[in-house]
């Protein structure tokens, strides 16, 4: 049986190697400003407000590894929460792979936080984090459906898609991160899924190993900043949380 008083070394790896095509043309989207700091440190300050995460690797654009380890410098970190940049690589999933492969043996659980997903609170990062140590292998926050969903039969552009099911909603839920997960559980999983054939969750590669993976309460504020809307949003609840927490 496990001792619970012996300290869980947990790290967070974030991939923020993405181009950002949906929120339109400019920086990669994890250095866009949010509030004046870059979407990045505000992701990286999100996992560090967690006490758990002694070890921070951020997955950079491919060529911006430097860049990123310039700005993260410029916005240093509490001295408990160590930090490392590596370079990304084309999808999410070679990101967080090449995130995990920077990780020593000696970390037992790891988060997968996307950068785009900046605003997310303690709590949530902290219940994701608490459930992983209390024994499941795969933990990601969710939060139930406003919209009705439809399974439609895809079309070329401009041709309506005829609809061919509508899920139960009460049976669904829109998955956000950071996922927990038991590291040498999601090692395998993405040793085991070849590129192509991959999941748009970490969690997806783990359901497929057959691993059990649960659901815990989401936020509204982990949202992900995908389209331009998105960004008025994050800009929204940023000042919110500057004029009433003391949030920097
Ligand atoms: N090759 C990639 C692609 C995505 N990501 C990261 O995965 C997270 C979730 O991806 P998403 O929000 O879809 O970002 P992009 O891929 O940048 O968005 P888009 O599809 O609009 O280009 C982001 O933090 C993004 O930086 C990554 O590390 N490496
Ligand atoms: C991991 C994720 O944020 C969970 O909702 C999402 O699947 C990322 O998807 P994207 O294809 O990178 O937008």
């Amino acid at each position: 049986m496990s001792d619970p008083s012996r300290p869980v070394r947990t790290a967070a790896v974030i991939p923020a190697a993405g181009r950002g095509v949906r929120l339109g043309p400019g920086t990669p989207k994890a250095l866009r400003t949010l509030g004046g700091t870059p979407m990045l440190v505000h992701a990286v300050r999100a996992m560090a407000a967690s006490r758990a995460v002694s070890l921070i690797v951020v997955v950079a654009p491919p060529d911006g590894a430097a860049e990123v380890g310039r700005l993260l410098h410029e916005h240093p970190l509490a001295e408990r929460t160590d930090l490392v940049v590596v370079p990304g690589g084309q999808t999410r999933q070679e990101s967080v792979q090449l995130g995990l492969a920077a990780l020593p043996d000696t970390i037992e659980v790891v988060l997968v936080h996307d950068a785009a997903r900046p605003l997310v609170p303690a709590d949530t990062v902290d219940a994701v984090v608490a459930a992983v140590r209390a024994g499941a292998p795969a933990v990601v926050p969710a939060l139930p459906l406003a919209d009705t969903v439809k399974q439609v039969e895809p079309q070329p552009p401009g041709t309506p898609e005829p609809v061919v099911g509508t899920p139960e909603r009460a049976l669904l839920r829109a998955v956000q991160t950071p996922q927990g997960f038991d590291l040498a559980t999601l090692r395998k999983a993405h040793d085991i899924v070849v590129e192509g054939e991959g999941a748009t969750d970490d969690a997806g590669l783990v359901e497929r190993l057959g691993s059990p993976v649960v659901v815990v309460p989401g936020h509204e504020e982990a949202f992900k900043v995908t389209r331009p809307l998105d960004l008025v949003l994050a800009e929204a609840v940023l000042a919110r949380r500057r004029a009433t927490d003391g949030y920097v």
